[in-house]
């Protein structure tokens, strides 16, 4: 059974009056791993995610998370799932650590609250009502709640958002820690730094459907051309290099000596152009291959203008 995905949505549809957020939209999301979504503001993220936490009812397609309907079995996944809304969903009045306690107390095997509250800085906030805590706190509350119940499926939207850098590192500390556990974490984030710290896997969405999916090295490697660059003798014949390397490879000289070669980096090219090298008495003073960043697959994916 715990072969089965965590949450598999198939074809979700997801409207709201004329708009549709999501758009036919699969994911498929394993076991004790952190999946992170990524896509532009507007992409059909939180819907998706808040779709999976039965907060709206697809038009089209299916959802399951732990094997189960989102809406029908909501009562059986409660338990099982922890999910930290992008905005509070938390009574305003209430003091920070009671609410924790009060929601640990619904739970079977709660963490240690003290605890949780220590390693999440909440330690003097505890007494404070949830509307005067600052918005970093209210978010790392908000998370705190979410993993308070030990659950077997974590929903995190935008964990980190606004967050100072420390706070931030907590929460990657705490995401890598129940990793660890084996709890299956789903996280949406516009930090590629996060998604490639933490991510097993990363989903793009854009435009209310998955464009691109896979483990960071993967997307790097496969969605983006990289760059090989070399310095030597000024003036090479770069036509003849370009003949010994696979079609589609382009190479230019940016300042004399200094060479860029772009396309399907891999060892063999490497290879190539080193020997290339060689045959024609260039000892490069330096060579290096540049990998694509997340960012840079991201924005080649979902393209650099903003949108409206
Ligand atoms: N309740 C709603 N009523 C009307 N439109 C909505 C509603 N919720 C979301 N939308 C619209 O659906 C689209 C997708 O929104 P969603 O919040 O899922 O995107 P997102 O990828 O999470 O964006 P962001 O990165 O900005 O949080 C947007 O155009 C948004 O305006």
């Amino acid at each position: 059974m715990s072969n089965d995905p965590a949450v598999e949505i198939r074809g979700l549809v997801k409207r709201f009056g004329t708009k549709t957020a999501v758009d036919g939209l699969d994911l498929v999301v394993p076991r004790s791993a952190v999946t992170a979504v990524l896509g532009p503001n507007g992409a059909g993220k939180t819907t998706t995610v808040e779709t999976c936490e039965g907060y709206h009812r697809p038009d089209a397609g299916t959802v399951r998370v732990l094997g189960l309907d989102p809406v029908a079995d909501a009562a059986a996944l409660r338990p099982r799932v922890g999910v930290m809304l992008q905005s509070g969903g938390v009574y305003s009045g209430a003091r920070a650590e009671e609410m924790l306690r009060h929601m640990a107390s619904l739970y079977a095997d709660p963490l240690d609250v003290g605890a949780l509250v220590e390693r999440l800085g909440l330690g003097s906030c505890g007494r404070t009502p949830y509307r005067r805590l600052s918005g970093g706190q209210q978010q790392r509350l908000s998370l705190a709640m979410a993993v308070v119940g030990r659950p077997e499926l974590v929903f995190l939207d935008e964990p980190t958002a606004g967050l100072d850098p420390q706070a931030r590192r907590a929460t990657w500390e705490l995401v890598r820690e129940l990793r660890a556990d084996g709890v299956t974490v789903v996280l949406t984030t516009h930090h590629m730094d996060e998604a490639e710290q933490l991510a097993d896997e990363v989903a793009v969405v854009d435009a209310g459907k998955v464009i691109a999916h896979g483990s960071p090295e993967q997307l790097c490697r496969g969605g983006a051309e990289n760059t090989l660059r070399f310095t030597g003798r000024p003036g090479l014949d770069l036509a003849a290099l370009l003949k010994a390397l696979p079609d589609g490879t382009r190479a230019a000289e940016l300042a004399p000596g200094a060479y860029r070669v772009t396309g399907d980096v891999d060892p063999q090219m490497l290879a190539t152009v080193a020997s290339w090298c060689a045959q024609h008495g260039v000892l490069p003073d330096s060579l290096s291959v540049e990998r694509h960043t997340l960012e840079d697959v991201f924005l080649e994916l979902t393209g650099k203008e903003l949108r409206g």
